[in-house]
């Protein structure tokens, strides 16, 4: 029988946790912040934004938005990261992507304060992880929400073949670090890749990440395969469906996870359980 994997009630589970920590800093006379920027008016983006501020609120986590038109400058944008690095409230900042052309994300991102980066994307914080340095520091939420899928699982990392079709900075290639860093075996397939469907086969979990519906399909994966979907497309009839054809592929695998309601709710509570992280962190280092 094949498992289906439950984001959303994992995601439950971790933001009580959430919720308990938030409670103890409030004792200790913090309140976790978390700023999200945002600029111009992608629908996707807005309903994301708006998710996340109301699931901060939930928690008691303080939630600052940031919002800006599209034709919003790169100058404005480097002045209110600035601003939000010295405001002791916020513990996290993150710019939503995607963001309009004429802005340059990278820049943006090497601005936020490496402590206070919520997404993992500073290079600093890419960088720890790629080499797998010891120590506090934050990493991409949708990964690190699949981690704690994959934990529930009692996954064994160790040996397994991993095949993850996308090199994006904000879920493929961090997600090749972690694993590497759990010792299993990871093949990362991009569009130039000879025979991705070879790769796939072979491996004991997949993850996918394209933003093609459809993309995995039952005679790609390996009988028993685990299968992780991080994609979210909406169909012309508007429902919200994954990278991989859930119906077929749960057929094969031994565990997946359904979309909506797996990696992204996951996503969403890494990424407030990584505030409370960031906050509780700011407190050890002001310590010292
Ligand atoms: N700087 C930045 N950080 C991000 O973490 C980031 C981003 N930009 N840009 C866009 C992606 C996408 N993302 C999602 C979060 C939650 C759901 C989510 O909650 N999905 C629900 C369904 C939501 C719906 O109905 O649309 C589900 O899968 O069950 C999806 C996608 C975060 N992202």
């Amino acid at each position: 029988m094949v498992k289906i994997i439950d984001g959303k009630a994992l995601a439950k589970q971790e933001n009580e946790k959430t919720a308990h920590r938030v409670e103890k800093l409030k004792q200790k006379g913090i309140v976790p912040g978390l700023a999200v920027i945002l600029a111009g008016e992608d629908p996707a983006s807005l309903v994301y934004v708006r998710n996340k501020q109301r699931k901060a609120e939930k928690l008691g986590i303080y939630s600052i938005q940031k919002n800006f038109p599209a034709t919003v400058d790169q100058a404005t944008l480097l002045q209110t990261i600035e601003a939000l690095n010295d405001d002791p409230k916020v513990h996290g900042i993150l710019v939503q992507e995607p963001l309009p052309k004429h802005l340059n994300g990278q820049a943006l991102v090497a601005a936020i304060d490496p402590q206070k980066d919520v997404d993992g994307f500073h290079p600093l914080n890419v960088g720890k992880l790629y080499n797998h340095l010891p120590g506090n520091y934050p990493v991409a939420c949708t990964p690190r929400g699949i981690i704690t899928m994959l934990d529930s699982l009692n996954f064994n990392y160790v040996g397994a073949k991993v095949a993850i079709v996308g090199r994006s900075i904000l879920v493929g290639r961090p997600m090749q670090a972690l694993l590497i860093n759990r010792d299993a075996t990871v093949t990362m397939i991009g569009r130039q890749t000879p025979d991705p469907a070879a790769i796939i086969k072979d491996a004991d979990l997949v993850i996918v990440a394209t933003g093609k519906a459809n993309f995995l399909t039952a005679s790609m994966v390996k009988p028993g395969a685990v299968v992780i979907d991080v994609g979210i497309n909406r169909t012309p009839e508007g429902k919200l469906v994954g990278d991989v054809n859930f119906e077929q592929v749960k057929a094969v695998a031994s565990a997946i996870t359904p979309v909506p309601g797996g990696v992204g709710p996951m996503t969403i509570a890494s990424l407030m359980s990584q505030t409370v992280d960031l906050a509780e962190w700011s407190l050890e280092n002001a310590k010292g």
